[in-house]
């Protein structure tokens, strides 16, 4: 443990002054006067937006999709913390232990993975990012909001039996990391809301046998990452929403119904240039 924490706090503050460079840059066109959404940048500046969301709602899905539209970096701290866990670097031991506990990673180690992230990017000319998974508390939204402007927060949204059900539901592919799920899900609306159906999303033939399960997608843990979201991160919503950024998105069931009403909400066309969305 000590050797971890004197590993962050020599490479804290260059992570985050790291950041504030690297994304400085990036906003130094920034969108003064937007309408709301934002129309997407073509002069040199790519979107910059981020995807809130508890567990399991399907940020990592749609956000992937929009940065293939967008032709911006998808960008998941979820996938960096899974990729430096299975390492075997010198903090993987320690994020084993606070991932399969429902825990949030500190925001030092966040800071620090997302920093290299946007290092290679920018090393290989990436401009714009779609953010999956951050900030997930007001101190990392607060250093979020130091170092770039945000266009746009999408705030996705389903009940939470419905995300119990797909975190178990969840499988990933352990050659290609593609995320399937083979729940089927049928859940009646309760107090006026609409019924929620949303059918398997099933793997290929040449996935079947090499799918695993999240280490974290178990009933107990998903149940702590619920708690915690609503502790931690909900307030990341309100700093959004009090800044005017906040678009929320009830997702009215699975990726065929739910992808055709984002793109409308965010006045996207599927068919659009990339970089062009008209507001
Ligand atoms: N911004 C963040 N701050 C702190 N911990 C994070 C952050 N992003 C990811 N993590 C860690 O990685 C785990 C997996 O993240 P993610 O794949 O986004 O899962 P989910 O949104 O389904 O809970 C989280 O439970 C948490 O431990």
């Amino acid at each position: 443990m000590a050797a971890v924490a004197r590993l962050l706090r020599s490479s804290s503050s260059s992570a985050v002054s790291f950041l504030r460079r690297s994304l400085s840059t990036a906003a130094a066109t920034e969108l003064k006067s937007q309408s709301f959404p934002p129309r997407v940048d073509t002069g040199g500046r790519n979107v910059q937006w981020v995807f809130l969301g508890c567990p399991g709602v399907g940020k990592g899905t749609y956000a992937s999709r929009l940065s293939e539209l967008l032709g911006v970096p998808h960008i998941a701290t979820g996938d960096l913390v899974r990729e430096e866990l299975s390492s075997s670097g010198p903090l993987s031991k320690q994020l084993a232990e606070i991932v399969n506990q429902g825990k949030l990673v500190s925001d030092e180690i966040i800071i620090s993975l997302l920093s290299k992230r946007l290092q290679v990017g920018e090393a290989k000319g990436e401009s714009g990012f779609i953010l999956d998974g951050f900030p997930r508390t007001i101190r990392q939204a607060e250093i979020l909001d130091e170092v770039t402007e945000i266009d746009l927060v999408v705030n996705l949204k389903l009940p939470e039996n419905v995300l119990l059900e797909k975190c178990l539901g969840r499988r990933i592919c352990s050659q290609c990391s593609k995320n399937f799920n083979v729940a089927s899900i049928n859940i009646k609306g309760e107090n006026g809301n609409p019924d929620i159906s949303m059918a398997p999303l099933l793997p290929p033939p040449q996935c079947v046998s090499k799918l695993i399960t999240r280490s974290d997608d178990t009933e107990a843990i998903v149940k702590e990452r619920l708690h915690i979201y609503n502790d931690k991160s909900q307030p990341v919503e309100d700093f959004y929403r009090g800044r005017g950024k906040l678009l929320e998105f009830d997702l009215p069931g699975g990726i065929p119904e739910s992808w055709p009403k984002l793109l409308e909400a965010l006045n996207l066309d599927e068919n659009e240039d990339k970089q062009f969305a008209t507001p």
